[in-house]
């Protein structure tokens, strides 16, 4: 698992973005063989959305041979109803981008039988050929999709009963009225999520600290659907500074480390076999982008003294018990704190 941070909900959204349309214009897709993409609602992807749509009227990517998927949709909403998930989709990005309505998919969280309804979903992602890339988000309680707490960590699409945690985080959509809240909808499983041949997550904000520290840091678990992502082979969470803030210190230097380590080796081998200014600039950029001194490091490199924050050291520390964590809080790991916690 990868996980790049960057300071604010901009940053992470305008990566998360170009990686996106990195992924699909180096697929070449076709109509023959097109990008199969995975994609979320919620509030967390949506600058994303809106760093597409720029790069689409900027000319720099095109969705005429890309077939999406989206992740779940509310049970028994309209969908014309403005917080339904097919209108977050067409308002969002369907809207402002060349996709061919042909190639969008949604569950139909209105269709007469539900469980045929997720049962076909699943066989026309696999007469796509699989899904290339999944965007995803996640919620406080660490679901992904609407995969909540105690999900199977094979389960596929579904019916889902919605946590209260979900309902009321929802509700804000829904004009803080928790019974305007649809309390079930269809969802892809979390095998689902993880049979895509890579998964992004894009995670913003300090209400989803914990459950991103649980992701990232914890064990496998039903209780925190997302962590699920740590046996996948092609994972990447994406976050802003605050979502980290129940991360270990470490945790967060680790990453940022390996991120650096690699962007420096990339601009490295771009210099020596390409000789390509324009990628330097790129990789400089990029570098800038974590506030990294390129030049002073360079030097270290050439000295020989580039150290990336090591696991190992990590260990000793946990070992002796000088876990050093952002904030002080203890979390206990129970239900009923996670609800008060969430609520907060
Ligand atoms: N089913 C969706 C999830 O797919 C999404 O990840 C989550 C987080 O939403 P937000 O990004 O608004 O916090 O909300 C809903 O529960």
């Amino acid at each position: 698992m990868k996980v790049i941070i960057r300071d604010n909900a901009d940053g992470a959204s305008q990566y998360a973005a170009r990686y996106i349309i990195n992924r699909i214009n180096s697929f070449q897709p076709t109509p023959e063989k097109p990008f199969v993409l995975g994609l979320p609602t919620g509030s967390s992807p949506e600058l994303i959305y809106k760093n597409l749509v720029q790069a689409h009227k900027a000319g720099e990517i095109s969705f005429a041979n890309v077939v999406t998927f989206n992740m779940d949709e509310y049970v028994g909403l309209p969908e014309d109803h403005p917080e339904s998930y097919h209108s977050f989709m067409y308002k969002h990005l369907f809207a402002h981008i060349d996709i061919h309505p042909a190639n969008v998919h949604i569950l139909d969280g209105n269709a007469p039988d539900l469980a045929a309804e997720c049962a076909a979903y699943e066989q026309k992602i696999a007469q796509a050929g699989g899904i290339d890339l999944f965007l995803g988000g996640i919620g406080p309680d660490g679901h992904i999709a609407f995969n909540e707490p105690g999900s199977s960590l094979r389960s596929r699409t579904r019916v889902k009963t919605l946590a209260e945690d979900t309902i009321r985080a929802n509700s804000r959509f829904f004009g803080g009225d928790l019974s305007q809240v649809p309390k079930q909808a269809l969802t892809v499983g979390v095998q689902t999520v993880m049979d895509a041949r890579e998964v992004v997550l894009i995670v913003l904000g300090a209400n989803k600290a914990v459950a991103l520290a649980k992701t990232v840091e914890g064990s496998v678990s039903q209780l925190w659907t997302a962590s699920a992502l740590q046996m996948h082979e092609h994972a990447t969470i994406v976050c802003d500074d605050a979502a980290t803030d129940e991360m270990l210190v470490k945790t967060v230097k680790y990453f940022k480390s390996i991120e650096q380590v690699s962007l420096e080796q990339e601009m490295v081998q771009a210099t020596s076999e390409h000789r390509s200014h324009t990628n330097v600039d790129n990789w400089r950029g990029a570098l800038k982008d974590l506030r990294i001194d390129t030049d002073k490091k360079q030097a270290e490199q050439e000295d020989g003294e580039l150290t990336p924050d090591s696991m190992s050291s990590r260990l000793v520390d946990s070992a002796i018990g000088l876990n050093d964590k952002k904030t002080d809080d203890l979390m206990f790991d129970r239900m009923g704190s996670r609800v008060s916690t969430f609520a907060a």
